[in-house]
């Protein structure tokens, strides 16, 4: 006699397979999976089980089961109901199926991702049904039926189970109003320009603000110990303590105003905060002395030491800070249990080239998209929904398995179950590999399709043997892989793949709240010659309506229209279900996530703040920035075909001369091209010429100005300075050959400002300089810059304050010193000291 499966039986006996499961439990049989297989036995006693507990309460049963044909259509929700208290039924002993689930082995609801192991069991009976009934009539109903003594339903009809189908989205925009928004689909109105919290927003603050807080409270009391040890070394805590005692003594005393919070934020100046208390700046001031922080009266101090001054005075201080619309709206709200409603799988298909992707998805959907295909590959990824059982599932056709993992990459987690096409006569193959490893570091579970099963060297026990190398068992070889053997072609074994789709969502329990804004992914994007930037998108969470505004990565949009995945125009899409939006600023990307924002001004703000961080950021990292140090690894890496070089020199000859010399450098590897070349200081522009090009700056005798050096730090562009020809030649030479290795590192110490000069006879020129930057020590090497070119590299001879003789000066201070057999220094050089810095080599 041929075994059955526990879905069949499932099927037969018009029960949930996971009921059906938990019932066998419940009599002592172990089954993994709706998958497993009974013995004859197995079903017989699960049969008269069944029976038994039907005949016990056959009475009320049969006025259950006669009318059910009118129940089924007219009342869904009553049966269901009944459904639901039978569930819960306190005499099934919960913590025995939870164990049983979890100590079998491998079985397939071990591949549902990980959540809490009592959970499930637990939730379920709480499971809210979708609204269709609002919920008050709900009840009534199913107090109307315990009124009328009919005992809970122990069996479903097919209709009862259809009752339990989430309702198409259709339904449910017709049970809201045309027009009035409801109210949980509104988005609390916050205002535009970026601001702190309000007040108002206390209530209900965020959890970042909460963690916020909390770290603040912490900081605080730290920072509060420490001030106190001050105190109590300086003898001040009892004078401290003493106010304080005196004031909760004469509480009525203190204005009622103190009792008000003070809001400040993350930074108060003195006075600031001393008004925001009523009290004169010089209290705040001595009290803050009190505490060991010196400050004036426009000095800001932090959040944690206003904190502790304002509670000094007896006052409560609320620190907001700043949260910028962005970050407020793309926090996810998280969903009441109560509120989420089961929504549909989203699948996506992969495997090897060739393999029958696209015509599986077109067989599915009894379309054909192949035949239109240029040379019949898949060209771009769209989205759709079918529908099978009553439960819809949505495929999004991706061209394999890398457009997943792009999205990924994203941050974009859309699939639910991966279906992993593996022909028959072909086997597993490189991308087959590529895609199972894809989608096992996405977590997500699979489902062999073995596809071509009508061709004539179709294989399909050597595909499951290939497979069991990459850690995918089939069911029937004790594993926990769903295999299932299709064609596109026939459409043989479809109805199986569908069932086995539906059969892990369930599994997988997935839900999402309808009833709140949307959110989701932008699945392709394209843009479209008549109807401007169009773009698929998946909602994952809540409702998207016509009307609603929606920020994607850096577009925004004011939903125009929204097409089905049919072409149909439809007013709302619900979890789970894919369409095309029209209305976008501009073309976002796939794998951008949307999220719904009150109002057009916010969408379009936040979209612009995020383009111009984004620019911003490509800026920076556009490149390699190519240096000479790098310069051989880069070549090697095949990342620089071209060492762009922009020169200054101190005279046009020199600037000519490199010029030349450097270009004759050029290989078939790399050439050299000078970009650039002038005569003069290194200034801004040649650093943000150097760093938009990727290029380095040689300065020959020229140094560059302060800005320059500034820019040129933070843009980190290589500025090679030279006072040799040869010595620039030879470096760029052993940079491109990898020989360069440099062991000194110049290290620019300070400036100083040349005022005024002096000559003294048997002395030479002494130049009385002010110290514009850093400093200036007495053993540095210097050089004299005048018009930001180098006229004297050297030494100093000697270096005083007023009549002394110093090490150093600092920056901010006057001197007079004289360099070592130079006597030509003028008014308004610059002295620059810098020492040589040796570099450490690293091991290769
Ligand atoms: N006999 C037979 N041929 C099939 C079956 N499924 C697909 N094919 C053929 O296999 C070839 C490749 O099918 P596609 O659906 O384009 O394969 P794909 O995996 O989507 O390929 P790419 O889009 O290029 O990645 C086509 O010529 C199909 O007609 C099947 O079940 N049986």
């Amino acid at each position: 006699m041929v075994k059955k499966r526990v879905h069949e039986l499932a099927k037969e006996l018009d029960l949930e397979s996971k009921e059906l499961i938990q019932k066998l439990g419940d009599m002592g049989i172990s089954v993994k999976s709706p998958l497993s297989t009974l013995q004859d036995e197995e079903v017989e006693r699960v049969m008269a089980e069944l029976k038994d507990t039907n005949e016990k309460t056959s009475p009320s049963q049969a006025r259950v089961t006669a009318p059910q044909a009118q129940v089924k259509t007219d009342k869904p929700r009553e049966v269901k109901n009944n459904i639901n208290q039978r569930k819960r039924s306190p005499e099934r002993p919960r913590h025995h199926h939870d164990s049983r689930r979890y100590d079998r082995g491998p079985g397939l609801v071990d591949r549902v991702p990980a959540r809490p192991p009592d959970r499930r069991f637990q939730e379920r009976p709480l499971k809210v049904e979708p609204p269709q009934l609002p919920r008050v009539q709900a009840q009534q109903q199913a107090q109307q039926m315990v009124n009328k003594g009919q005992p809970p339903a122990t069996r479903r009809t097919p209709n009862e189970r259809k009752a339990q189908v989430s309702p198409a989205p259709a339904e449910i925009s017709s049970r809201q109003p045309a027009k009035a928004r409801p109210e949980h689909l509104k988005v609390p109105k916050v205002p535009q320009e970026v601001k702190a919290v309000s007040e108002k927003v206390r209530s209900d603050k965020t959890r970042g603000e909460k963690k916020q807080d909390r770290e603040h409270t912490a900081r605080v009391r730290d920072r509060k110990e420490l001030l106190h040890e001050t105190l109590a070394d300086r003898k001040l805590r009892p004078l401290a303590s003493q106010k304080k005692k005196a004031a909760s003594e004469e509480p009525e005393t203190k204005p009622a105003v103190e009792k008000k919070p003070i809001v400040i934020g993350e930074f108060i100046t003195v006075k600031e905060l001393a008004e925001k208390m009523k009290k004169s700046p010089a209290e705040v001031i001595k009290k803050l002395m009190m505490l060991g922080v010196m400050a004036t009266i426009n000095q800001e101090i932090d959040a944690d030491t206003a904190t502790i001054v304002a509670q000094e005075f007896g006052f409560e201080v609320e620190v907001k800070v700043e949260q910028d619309a962005e970050t407020l709206y793309m926090q996810e709200p998280e969903d009441d249990p109560a509120d989420l409603q089961p929504r549909p799988c989203v699948v996506t298909v992969m495997g090897h080239v060739d393999h029958g992707k696209t015509s599986l998805l077109d067989a599915i959907r009894e379309t054909n998209v192949t035949a239109t295909e240029a040379g019949g590959i898949t060209q771009h990824i769209g989205a759709y929904q079918v529908e099978h059982n009553n439960k819809k599932i949505t495929f999004l056709d991706t061209p394999g398995h890398e457009a997943f993992t792009a999205m990924r990459a994203r941050g974009a987690k859309v699939t639910d179950i991966a279906i992993l096409v593996v022909a028959a006569d072909d086997g597993v193959m490189p991308q087959t590999v590529e895609a199972i490893n894809h989608a096992k570091a996405a977590g997500v579970p699979i489902i062999v399709a073995i596809n071509k099963i009508d061709r004539p060297d179709a294989n399909p026990e050597r595909v499951k043997q290939q497979l069991t190398e990459y850690g995918l068992v089939a069911e029937e070889w004790g594993g926990d892989t769903i295999m299932v053997p299709v064609s596109a072609k026939t459409r043989q074994g479809l109805e199986d793949l569908l069932e086995m789709i539906l059969l892990v969502a369930e599994m997988l329990e997935l839900k999402a709240n309808p009833n709140r804004p949307a959110r989701g992914t932008v699945i392709e994007a394209e843009l479209d010659k008549g109807r401007g930037p169009v773009a698929t998108v998946l909602v994952q969470n809540g409702t998207l309506s016509v009307g609603d505004n929606l920020v994607a990565g850096t577009t925004w949009a004011r939903v125009r229209a929204m097409m089905d995945y049919k072409g149909r125009r439809v007013k709302k899409a619900t979890p789970s279900m894919p369409v095309e939006v029209l209305g976008f600023s501009e073309v976002p990307y796939a794998g951008d996530q949307f999220f719904v924002v009150p109002d057009e001004k916010t969408a379009r703000q936040i979209a612009e703040k995020r383009a111009s961080r984004k620019r911003e950021e490509e800026f920076r990292a556009a490149m390699p920035r190519v240096s000479l140090e790098d310069l051989f690894n880069q070549i090697q890496e095949g990342q620089i075909k071209e060492l762009r070089v922009i020169i200054k020199a101190d005279v046009q000859g020199s600037a000519e001369a490199l010029k030349q010399a450097l270009e004759r450098l050029s290989t078939d590897e790399v050439k050299v091209n000078i970009i650039h070349q002038g005569v003069g200081a290194i200034n801004e522009s040649d650093i943000m010429l150097a760093s938009a090009s990727n290029a380095i700056i040689i300065g020959f005798n020229v140094r560059p100005d302060v800005n320059a050096r500034r820019v040129g730090e933070k843009e980190k562009v290589d500025i090679r300075l030279y006072r040799v020809i040869y010595d620039a030649i030879e470096d760029v030479k052993k940079a491109m050959s990898g020989l360069l290795e440099p062991e000194y590192r110049e290290v620019i110490l300070g400036r100083a400002e040349v005022r005024k000069t002096f000559k003294i006879s048997k002395v030479g020129t002494i130049a009385g300089c002010y110290v514009t930057d850093g400093k200036i020590t007495r053993d540095a090497g210097i050089r004299v810059i005048r018009d930001g070119v180098v006229v004297y590299e050297g030494r100093l001879e000697s270096l005083k304050r007023f009549k002394d003789d110093v090490r150093e000066v600092m920056q901010g201070y006057e001197c007079g010193l004289a360099i070592e057999k130079y006597n030509e220094i003028k008014e308004g050089d610059i002295i620059e000291a810098f020492t040589m810095e040796a570099v450490k080599r690293e091991l290769a």
